[in-house]
Formats: structure tokens, sequence, C-alpha cells
């Protein structure tokens, strides 16, 4: 009996198709080892995958192709040999790089007749989103938090793309609510890693992306004074490795910026006023505390705890740095520290000095592991929500292959509504989108003689029909627009602009403008008789739709138009007395959302397929 029958079975005429097909895994981490294995499973021919880190203590749970012996080997070429070991009839090639880096470029993309996207950030993912529409390859998204999963296929003019909608951005305070304020424990949390931690031992830093400034006009003041103080905390830094250094740390941070603050009754007329801590009353109470109090990691460590925690670690951060240093001198930069949850002298400084912030503006203290949990902004991965969007991704993959994208859907994995999963239509393409509402095309560059003039005259302005009104932008900024004609006469080269980077172009007239227009670079060298920039076909650029519809009361955001009307979802009591169809597989929930069975009932006609129903 050959290994692939019972997938053969399922898969019906689709099987031989995923057979041939060469498929594209970015990122091998929580999803993407459940999901190589369900690829390599189904019988995916060849398989890329890449991914730019190495293997972790705190992967090994639930990315379940690594061990503790591939502790610090690259996780792509770990999960290539783990997986290749389930099927060893498929092609495997591991990439241990970035997926940012130029080997991968629009061509390597094309070769991929899906993409699977297993990341972890928003950067990397909106690269490959804008890569895949670029090479128009389908791609499939996903990603995890916690109980909660998400898929969704992403393919070019039919579907929204990753950036059609805005994401949401990470949590930023106020700097007054983290120097001045504080009223949770979060807020000292940041204050002891994103202030005290950086100005201590990274480079001083009043830019950290926790920071809020869009209040600083409306509190000049206190934002010079805070300022001073960041300056001074800073001279005591050079004091690092005396022995005082601790004492004028501690009075520095918690008695006299606090008795400064303290001293501005206005601020604590609604508030309780901030009470400063006493270093000696604390070195006493410490007296006899072990330092190993910092593996207690479960326990809220009391006043004096925290307070030995506090010394010990700064002895052990500082001893490091100086360390660091002490070799650096030939080096451009000098060496500084950063924070990293994993790090735990970092993260037992930061948990200390964070609780004693919170005791003297009376905020509950909390445990090292609570901390280390706010201060790496961690929801817990759970290896399930995992396998199941994983499994997810597959099912999607099917609908794609068979080229039904009508079918394709956008599918929810929660854990607090009734269902466990749902489903949503895909949604067309937002008009207004800033990465697929363009049209894309490459662009020949002769980069022995290329200027962005040619750009500009012969291309845009004659072939293209554009006025006068334009810009020309890459990742860096504006290269040309009508007041910025410097770089005219500039070379490609000369203006960095190289293969496989883009440059969008913005029609600004006021009446009827054509949508932008975004150019990948490809450099050849082209007969000394042609133009040496051109674009390569005919190019139709569409205009910009004229008004954008307001969102609708039912959720269909960006005013989009449905692929095909929105189903109502049914109820949980319509699911329950449906009966299991021949040949389909039912799951059914408990009220709770769990699942409590499946139901599997094989159907040997119809090319023997089993056909997965996951409307
Ligand atoms: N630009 C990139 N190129 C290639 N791989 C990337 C890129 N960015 C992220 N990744 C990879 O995507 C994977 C995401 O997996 P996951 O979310 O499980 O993160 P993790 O780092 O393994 O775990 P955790 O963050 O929970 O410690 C990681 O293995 C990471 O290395
Ligand atoms: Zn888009």
């Amino acid at each position: 009996m050959g290994r692939d029958r019972f997938v053969r079975q399922s898969l019906g005429a689709l099987y031989s198709r995923i057979k041939q097909a060469r498929i594209l895994m970015v990122g091998a981490g929580g999803i993407g080892c459940e999901l190589l294995k369900n690829l390599v499973l189904t019988g995916f021919g060849e398989i890329h995958i890449v991914d730019l880190d190495t293997i972790d203590l705190s992967n090994l749970n639930r990315q379940f192709l690594f061990r503790q012996e591939h502790i610090k080997k690259s996780k792509a070429l770990v999960a290539k040999e783990s997986a290749a070991k389930f099927n060893p009839h498929i092609k495997l090639e591991a990439y241990h790089a970035n997926i940012k880096d130029p080997q991968f470029n629009i061509e390597w993309f094309q070769g991929f007749k899906i993409v699977f996207n297993a990341l972890d950030n928003l950067d990397a993912r909106r690269h490959v989103n804008k890569m895949c529409l670029a090479a128009d390859v389908p791609l499939i998204e996903s990603g995890t938090t916690g109980f909660n999963g998400q898929v969704q296929v992403i393919v070019k003019g039919k579907t929204e793309c990753y950036d059609c909608n805005t994401k949401e951005t990470p949590k930023t305070f106020p700097v007054c609510t983290i120097r001045s304020t504080p009223s949770q424990s979060i807020h000292c949390i940041v204050w002891a890693k994103s202030y005290l931690f950086t100005e201590m031992f990274g480079t001083s830093d009043d830019e950290a992306p926790e920071f809020d400034h869009s209040e600083d006009t409306e509190n000049a003041k206190e934002i010079e004074n805070l300022r001073k103080e960041s300056q001074a905390l800073n001279s005591i830094r050079q004091s690092m490795g005396s022995v005082d250094f601790a004492r004028k740390v501690f009075e520095k941070v918690y008695k006299d910026d606090i008795d400064r603050l303290r001293s501005m009754e206005d601020m604590w007329k609604t508030r309780q006023p901030p009470a400063p801590l006493n270093f000696d009353g604390l070195s006493k109470a410490a007296e006899g505390i072990s330092p190993s109090i910092a593996q207690q990691d479960q326990t809220t460590w009391t006043e004096a705890e925290n307070f030995a925690v506090f010394c010990d670690s700064l002895k052990r951060l500082s001893s490091r740095l100086q360390k660091a240093q002490a070799q650096d001198a030939e080096a451009a930069a000098p060496s500084v520290l950063t924070f990293d949850k994993d790090d735990d002298d970092t993260l037992d400084f930061v948990a200390a000095c964070a609780n004693l912030r919170s005791i003297i503006f009376g905020i509950e203290r909390r445990s090292k592991f609570d901390i280390k949990q706010m201060a790496g902004n961690i929801i817990p991965a759970i290896a399930t929500t995992n396998a199941m969007t994983a499994g997810l991704c597959v099912l999607q993959a099917f609908k794609v292959m068979r080229e039904d994208i009508t079918k394709a859907k956008m599918v929810f994995l929660e854990r607090s509504g009734a269902r466990v999963i749902n489903s949503d239509t895909l949604k067309p393409p937002n008009p207004n989108c800033s990465v697929c509402g363009v049209m894309q095309s490459r662009l020949i560059v002769d980069p022995s003689r290329a200027t962005l003039n040619d750009l500009v005259e012969d291309v845009l302005k004659t072939q293209l029909g554009y006025g006068d009104e334009f810009s020309i932008n890459n990742d860096v900024g504006t290269l040309y627009d009508p007041d910025l004609d410097d770089n005219l006469s500039k070379s490609f080269v000369d203006l960095g602009v190289k293969t496989d980077s883009f440059l969008t172009v913005i029609d600004d007239e006021e009446e009827n403008p054509r949508v932008n227009l975004s150019l990948s670079i490809s450099e050849k060298s082209l007969p000394g008789d042609t133009k040496p920039v051109q674009v390569p076909g005919k190019l139709h650029i569409a205009r910009k739709p004229k008004e954008v519809p307001a969102p609708t009361a039912n959720g269909a955001s960006n005013g989009h138009a449905e692929i095909t009307g929105t189903k109502r979802k049914r109820s949980l009591e319509e699911d329950s007395q449906r009966e299991p169809k021949r040949g389909k597989i039912q799951m059914n929930f408990n009220t709770d959302g769990f699942l409590i069975n499946d139901v599997v009932i094989a159907d040997d006609q119809n090319d023997g397929a089993i056909v997965i129903d996951d409307d």
C-alpha cells in the first residue's frame, strides 16, 4: 500500500497537481513547524523553507520538529531535516536567511505556485505580501495570538491584500504617565524597561516605541524637567562599578526624583502622592536575603526582596557592560546592553525596578513571571491554536489549487464565541490600498547610462502620458517632484536605485489622477541605440476611483462589495440539526465551543474523493 493512498483518496484529481506544486513557506516557528508537517504529509512536491532564526530552548514546547540537541541551529535547516523523514519523496530546500534578502527577488517568488506565511511580525508579512503581489503568486497568510488564529487567502486583483486594512500598532503610553504619574503595573514595567534600563545600560533613548510624545506640548515644563533628570542619571552612569553605585542610582530614582514629583502639589490633588524609599532602611531589611530569590519567578517578592534583586542584578549587568566596553576600545560605538525577556540579568533588573516603583505609587507588585509576559509583550503561544491554524492554511490552499477562489475564505479561530471556527467571505481589493491599489510593472534600466530624467521624460511623460504633476518615490523618500528636480541628471546608480528595489510614481493631477504606479527595477545592459529606461509591453494605468464609500453597519470594512454575498452564519442549533452528509466531515462542538467528536464517513464514489466541508 503506497504511503499516499489515503491522501489520494481524499484529494482526488487535486492530488496530482499538489504533487507537482513547488511552494514556499516563510517562517519555521510555531505555525511553520505544524504547517510543514501538513504540507509534507499532503504531498506537495517541492517545498522551500525560509527562516532567519536559530532554535531557542523556549521554542521546544510547541515547535515539535526541534529537539534539545538542535538548540542554536538554524530553524529552516533543522525543520527540513526533521520533516524529510515524514515523506522521503518530497523535495525540500531550506534557507537560513531573512526573506527580505535580495536573493529572494520577484523572479524567485514567481517560481512558486503558492506562498505560505508563518511569520511573527508585521514588517516581514508586509514584505512577502508585496512580493507576492508583484510576482502574482497567491499567498496564504496566517497568524495566531493565544487561542485566536486567522488565515487569509490573498490573490492579486481578486482579494484584499494584507495591507488593504490598516493594522493595529503596538500600544504606546504618554511620556508623563510613564515618567510622572503611573497608575498601573504596566506603566512601571515600561518605565523600568524603556527608561531606567536604557539610561543605565543602553543607548539613552527618549524615542522608545512605547513612548507617545503627542501630549508633550501640553506638558512642556514637566518634559523639560524629565530631560534634566535623565541627564543627571546619565552622569551617575559614569560611576558604574564604584562601591556606592547602587546607592547613587537608587537614591536618584527612588528618592530624589520622587521628592521632586511629590513637591508638585497640583499633580496629587486627585491622586495618591508617591512615597520615596529609603536605601539604608531597605539595606537593613534585605540583610540575609539571598540573591537566589530571583529564581522564584512565580511568587510576588516583598519590598526587601525586590531591593535585594535590584542590587544584585545591577551588579551583574554593570560587570557585563564594563567587560564588553573594555574589549571595544577600537569599536566605532561603545557596547551597550539591550533588554531581552529571556536574558535573566536584564529581566531581574526590570522586574525589581518596576516593583520598587510600584510600591512608591501604591500599585500592586507583580511576579517576575508576570513581568516577563508584560515586558516581552508576550501572549502565550498555544500549540493547539498553531496546529489548527496550520490545518486551515492547507484547506484554503486546496481551494487556491483548484483555482476556485470564490470558495476560499477568511477563517478565524476563536475561543470566546459559540463556534471555534468561523469564516468570512473574502473581500475584493481596496481600491485605495497603497500596496495593491496600484499598477505594477517592471522597469528595465541600463545602469551604465540611465538617469532619472530618462524615466521622467521618455517613459512617464512621453510613453505613458503623465502631465507635470507627479512624484517619484522610493523607500528612502521622494526622488522627484515638480519642485525637486535636482536629481534629474543623476544616474540610477548614484541614486542608489538597484535591481529588485521599487519606485512608486504618484500622479498628483487634480482631475482624474492615475492609480499609483509601482515599478520594480531590473538592471540589464540595453543596446546603445535604444532608450536606457524601458517598461516591457504596453501599460494601461487605471484612474483612481472617485469616491470611497463609507463603511457599512454590517461590518463590511473599507466599504468593499463582497465577491459573493455574505452568508449568514449558521447558529449552533441549526448546526446540530444538520445530518452528517455522506462523504463529508462534520465537526460537532459543545456549548463551550469545544470539539466533542468528529464524524467521518468515507464515500468512495466520485473519484474516491472525500470532500472536506469547511463552508
Ligand atoms: N524576515 C524574516 N525572514 C525569515 N524568517 C522570519 C522573518 N521574520 C520572522 N521570521 C521567522 O518567523 C518565525 C515565527 O515563528 P513564531 O511566531 O513561532 O516565533 P518564535 O520566534 O519561534 O517564537 P517566540 O517569538 O514565541 O519566542 C520565527 O521562526 C522567525 O524566525
Ligand atoms: Zn491591498
